[in-house]
């Protein structure tokens, strides 16, 4: 039987330099806001420096690794420039996301079936360096057992597809995404991979993935910084967590 005894919450604060950059200065710093975070209950932050620095930028990284009490999730390409700026800070966590310059947000999860053999050695310095890899995954079997070959520790499946359904109100497609998440999540825990969601989750749509119970950790960004708007910060987080500790 899974763990079901905690369910981490890991609190994405990409939008806090989104909004920054918005105006080119040092405001709102993405650190503070993750401060703050941890302050309210987050159990770890992510951040995903993507190749073209739209939001999180190299020096947020290094800050975050300096300023946090927490293990900081470092979400990126599978580059080689990424790979050595995680095998300079050795982030608790490296998660492995696929990425398209001319996206809005990330499509999809990383084709592992396919990049197989490069993902296992571009995986292997990253965990003899301490990291735990993840890799960011579409709830499809034949990706899970790519991920769970290649020597990844985690697998973060992506649950945008299931809140964008909920959102348009096509209850018939977003029950459909809910059950594959909910099969996969299992297959992939009775692979040993240890299981985490995220991607577009709401206040809405966290409980049915929080009661997932071979899932132990969500990682939720973009609702929860929008939500900061209206009632701050520790209030979005505080909330968020209430939610997940009823669903589970
Ligand atoms: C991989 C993932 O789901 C998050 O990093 C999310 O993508 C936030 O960043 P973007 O909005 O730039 O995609
Ligand atoms: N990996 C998913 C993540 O970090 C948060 O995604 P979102 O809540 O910003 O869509």
């Amino acid at each position: 039987m899974p763990d079901t005894s905690k369910l981490r919450l890991g609190v994405n604060i990409d939008h806090v330099a989104t909004l920054r950059n918005a105006r080119g200065g040092a405001v709102p710093d993405p650190v503070r806001a993750a401060k703050l975070a941890e302050q309210a209950g987050a159990d770890g932050i992510t951040a995903h420096l993507r190749e073209d620095r739209r939001h999180i930028r190299d020096a947020d990284i290094e800050a975050l690794m300096d300023a946090l009490s927490v293990p900081l999730n470092f979400e990126m390409a599978a580059t080689e420039e990424m790979q050595a700026i995680a095998l300079r800070h050795k982030p608790h966590a490296v998660c492995l996301v696929p990425e398209k310059r001319e996206e809005r947000t990330t499509e999809g999860g990383l084709n592992v079936a396919r990049d197989e053999n490069h993902l296992a050695h571009f995986i292997a310095p990253l965990r003899d360096a301490g990291c735990r890899v993840s890799i960011f995954i579409a709830a499809d079997r034949a990706q899970i057992e790519a991920a769970a070959r290649t020597g990844a520790d985690i697998i973060e499946l992506h649950t945008g597809a299931y809140c964008d359904a909920h959102a348009e109100g096509d209850l018939e497609t977003r029950d459909r995404e809910l059950e594959s998440l909910r099969e996969m999540a299992a297959f992939a825990h009775g692979l040993g991979l240890e299981v985490h969601a995220g991607h577009g989750l709401t206040f809405d749509t966290v409980g049915p993935i929080a009661a997932m119970p071979e899932v132990r950790e969500l990682n939720i960004g973009h609702f929860l910084i929008g939500e900061a708007v209206f009632m701050g910060l520790e209030g979005a987080i505080g909330h968020m967590r209430e939610l997940m500790e009823a669903a589970r």
